[in-house]
């Protein structure tokens, strides 16, 4: 479709948006009425919102709008698997200037709509508002599906810290993109599009994880949450971390410790939990430390020097 959103007007674009994605198998009523309604049938629902603003978490000259819709999707849809719970579904907050084209919401939809579908949610609503930038916010709601919720509040010293997915990655791509380079593409890719690990999230709530978390911001600052609200310290063993050659190579290009990356950088949404020792976790958790009492993250004993990851306020 051409032309951009002030040709269309606000409910020419909320009705080409809507027919774009699917509300999804969990929402009996989607968009067209004052609220969605949305099944939890163990009445149990988990919710979460994260914002995503142009210049500070996406630059349109560096992903596309169906990238961005991914990664919205996939940033929401990570933090609903975090707690053990499937997603349903998500509710999306755009703003953006009249002169946007229109072209650019479409793919954005398309974007979320096939990340939805990775995990079997959909779109139940949103709302449309101009403003001087895009910005994004997404609700995402998920079901319990009668488990109890995996919190940050419950890792207890003996167990197990485990990683399923991916580190560093988008923090390469990052830096690959800051540099002005569009290659090696696999860590651009990463950077662009996540993906997160989601069916691990249900699977550690039935492994018996003690507590989780998705890394948005970096291994070491979001330890940091879980270590705080469980009142431990977690120490992460540096020999259990194997960086890729080819991250490697990338990190020696720019003059840069790769280690820094995937133990600072955030935005892959891997998923981190804690276990009681001797789960027997499947191949997908690899085992990068163990929790113990006291306070704070450490790597090999030893605090960590330097930020943990990113802070929006921070300096
Ligand atoms: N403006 C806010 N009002 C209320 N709660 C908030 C606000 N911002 C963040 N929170 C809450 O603080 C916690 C940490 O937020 P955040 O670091 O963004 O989590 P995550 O990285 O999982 O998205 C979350 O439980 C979130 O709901
Ligand atoms: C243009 C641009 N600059 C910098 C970043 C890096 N970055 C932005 S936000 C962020 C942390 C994750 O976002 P946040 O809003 O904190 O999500 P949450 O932790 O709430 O899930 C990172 C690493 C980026 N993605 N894009
Ligand atoms: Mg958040
Ligand atoms: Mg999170
Ligand atoms: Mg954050």
């Amino acid at each position: 479709m051409s032309g951009t959103l002030g040709d269309l007007g606000e409910f020419g674009l909320i009705g080409a948006l809507t027919e774009r994605v699917p509300p999804g198998k969990h929402v009996p009523l989607g968009p067209g009425d004052d609220a969605a309604v949305v099944a939890a049938p163990d009445g149990r629902v988990v919710a979460t919102t994260d914002l995503l603003v142009e210049g500070r978490h996406f630059r349109r000259d560096w992903s596309t709008a169906y990238d961005v819709g991914r990664k919205a999707a996939a940033q929401n849809l990570a933090d609903v698997a975090a707690m053990g719970a499937q997603p349903t579904a998500l509710l999306i907050g755009l703003v953006g200037p009249a002169e946007l084209p229109v072209a650019w919401a479409l793919e954005l939809y398309d974007g979320l709509r096939d990340e939805c579908a990775v995990v079997d949610a959909g779109v139940a609503g949103g709302d449309v508002v101009r403003g001087p930038a895009v910005m994004i916010s997404v609700t995402a709601l998920g079901d319990l599906q009668g488990r109890a919720p995996v919190t940050r509040a419950g890792a207890r010293p003996g167990d197990l810290v485990a990683v399923a997915g991916w580190l560093g990655w988008s923090a390469a791509g990052l830096a690959i993109l800051g540099h002005g380079h569009r290659n090696p593409r696999a860590f651009v890719e990463a950077h662009r599009r996540p993906e997160p690990p989601y069916d691990a999230g249900p699977a550690a709530a039935r492994l018996g994880a003690t507590a989780m978390l998705d890394v948005s911001d970096g291994l070491i600052a979001d330890l940091g949450h879980l270590a705080r609200a469980s009142q431990v310290r977690v120490d992460l063993v540096g020999d259990l971390f194997d960086v890729p050659a080819q991250m490697r190579d990338v990190a020696r290009a720019m003059g840069v410790d790769p280690l820094n990356w995937v133990l600072t950088g955030g935005e892959d949404h891997a998923l981190v939990a804690t276990f009681p020792s001797g789960t027997a976790l499947s191949a997908r958790w690899r085992v990068i430390g163990r929790v113990h009492p006291g306070d704070g993250v450490t790597v090999d004993g030893a605090e960590w020097a330097g930020t943990g990851g990113w802070d929006h306020f921070g300096g």
